[in-house]
């Protein structure tokens, strides 16, 4: 997915580069979600007493918000080596069983994008998973015949936005489900003080806070907006990241004190101008806006619901009474409700 937006939770190439010096290695450097954190490490410990592998996890959540780096926390934190794969790249069965068989004991596979697995592919997974073995086909035509290989003990860990899509038989193979939630301030303030330091980028806390506040709930977002938020306090005021400086920063990036960019704003205020507020369905949403419906879905909406300025309901997208005011315009008198938030959600919201 690319997505030209500043704010885009979508990795893009700048990020790699740094992602890589930035990234937390073991859950002393991975801030914030602490529910998670708390279970992971009960359940890591115990896979370590008993010398055996940690049951297979399943991490969702919306992009940029730690799924990837909390994989490579975990395979560290049980001392064993993560090899790396994702949906779209895993073409053949046998490209999973190359992996599969080259695996060391307790070793963790790292599967991205799990929800976009070939369905030849997950067939070969279920008994990789469940019983640790694999079938294979050797040959073809009628001297083809098909051998099962015993796999050592594994742990499959599986990324996804969407876990509505993972097929039922898939998700019934994870023991461990972990959603992840959008972060927030205090624990993205220290997430950008922490990439501020390692990166040598003077940092005051004002400072971090501010971009903290704008950064979407996201570890990914934050961090990007910390590097343009240095470029402005090095051209305009002295290299220091004060709140000043970040307020002017992003000021002028047009993110606005909520954390709201341009196609925020365009999407509420088209549910507003153009359909009376809501509801209206994501189709006509989406193209109302000239956008892709699944951007919408998985990379705009999300932050918006979370932060109740959309409403997602049965009968389409509503906005909110805060959406109307945000916009600077007064909120007819019938709003939704606060239950009608989680009506019609799957299980990734
Ligand atoms: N809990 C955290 N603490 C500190 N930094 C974090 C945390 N989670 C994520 N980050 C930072 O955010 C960046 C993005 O995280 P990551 O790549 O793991 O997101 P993701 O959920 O895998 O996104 P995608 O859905 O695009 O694959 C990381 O490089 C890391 O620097
Ligand atoms: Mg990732």
């Amino acid at each position: 997915m690319t997505d030209p937006r500043l704010i885009t939770p979508v990795s893009q190439l700048d990020d790699e580069a740094l992602e890589a010096t930035i990234r937390p290695r073991r859950f002393a450097e991975y801030l914030g979600q602490q529910a998670v954190r708390e279970q992971l490490e009960i359940y890591i410990e115990a896979a370590r007493r008993r010398g055996g592998a940690l049951d297979h996890v399943l991490i969702f959540g919306p992009p940029g918000l730690g799924k990837t780096t909390l994989s490579h926390v975990i395979a560290n934190e049980l001392g064993v080596s993560l090899r790396s794969t994702s949906g779209p790249v895993l073409e053949r069965a046998g490209d999973l069983a190359a992996l599969l068989t080259n695996l060391q004991p307790n070793d963790v596979l790292f599967v991205d994008e799990i929800h976009r697995l070939s369905p030849a592919v997950e067939e070969v997974l279920y008994p990789a998973m469940e019983d640790f073995q694999i079938d294979i086909m050797i040959g073809e035509g009628p001297a083809a015949r098909s051998i099962k290989l015993d796999l050592p003990p594994f742990t499959l860990i599986g990324a996804t936005t969407r876990a509505g899509m993972l097929t039922a038989p898939l998700r019934d193979r994870f023991g461990i489900v972990q959603r992840l939630e959008f972060y927030t301030v205090d624990e993205l303030t220290a997430i950008v003080r922490r990439a501020a330091k390692i990166l040598g980028i003077p940092c005051e806390i004002d400072g971090a806070q501010e971009i903290a506040r704008r950064a979407r709930g996201t570890p990914r977002i934050a961090n990007r907006l910390l590097r343009r938020v240095r470029d402005y306090a090095e051209v305009r005021a002295g290299g220091q990241i004060t709140l000043a400086a970040a307020q002017a920063a992003l000021d002028m990036l047009k993110i606005d004190p909520d954390g709201l960019d341009e196609l925020d704003r365009r999407l509420l205020g088209t549910i507003i101008e153009n359909f009376d507020g809501g509801p209206v369905g994501v189709e006509s949403l989406a193209a109302a806006l000239s956008e892709d419906r699944g951007t919408l879905e998985d990379v705009v909406e999300p932050y918006l619901i979370q932060q109740g300025f959309l409403v997602r309901t049965a009968r389409g997208r509503m906005a909110s009474a805060r959406a109307w005011r945000h916009l600077g315009l007064a909120p007819p008198p019938r709003q939704p409700q606060p239950a009608d938030l989680f009506a019609g959600d799957a299980l990734d919201g």
